[in-house]
């Protein structure tokens, strides 16, 4: 860790600084919209074709977002579902945090701590060549790891703890991939809103 300012975390990989800011939300909102989510959005579970077999993602997930924040995925014209009630007061205050205009978010719930997400970086074409990533973690606290894009070595690892926004800045998503762990350690459930803007 670089430097902390009151609640913002500054992690160092270089040449990029993501922050984690903690007690990001008022902490009302923050509790009732972990009490709400479970209810409040459309979730689903997907299959992943994966070495040759059909298996289900290991989390739930739906997207939500303006109606023109569509994209496209294997071939197929995807148009996000609408905002729900719930995320309209908190999508102002995350564009606020990260200086930005999101028009949609990927939100996932890991149910368990054998619930997870791989190696990747949010990297799709419809998200421009430098996006910023806002992401806001509720629930549980897990660890959140990184490695140099092209090596298998492990970089770094934070915590997000419940009512933490973790903001990856432009460029990072090329030099860097991100996954969230499974772990044996008892875990509650935990919801990840990963806030983007779609290029129209
Ligand atoms: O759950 C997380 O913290 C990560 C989610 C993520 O990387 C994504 O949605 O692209
Ligand atoms: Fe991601």
């Amino acid at each position: 860790m670089r430097f902390t300012v009151e609640n913002e975390a500054f992690f160092d990989l270089p040449p990029f600084q993501p922050v984690v800011i903690r007690q990001a939300l008022p902490q009302t909102m923050a509790d009732n919209l972990l009490k709400a989510l479970p209810q409040a959005l459309p979730w689903y579970q997907a299959r992943l074709h994966l070495y040759g077999k059909w298996r289900f993602s290991p989390r739930l997930q739906c997207w939500m977002g303006d109606p023109d924040a569509h994209y496209r995925y294997s071939g197929h014209d995807m148009t996000p579902e609408p905002w729900a009630e719930v995320l309209q007061p908190v999508l102002p205050l995350i564009n606020n945090l990260a200086n930005e205009q999101f028009n949609s978010v990927l939100c996932n719930w890991y149910r368990n701590g054998q619930d997870s997400m791989g190696w990747h970086s949010d990297s799709e074409p419809e998200l421009g060549l430098e996006p910023v990533i806002a992401s806001l973690s509720l629930g549980a606290e897990r660890v959140f790891q990184f490695r140099r894009t092209g090596e298998s070595r492990l970089y770094r690892s934070i915590p997000l703890p419940h009512n933490s926004v973790l903001i990856m800045p432009k460029g990072l998503q090329s030099h860097y991939q991100h996954q969230l762990p499974k772990t044996r350690k008892q875990t509650g459930h935990r919801f990840n809103l990963t806030f983007r803007r779609i290029a129209r």
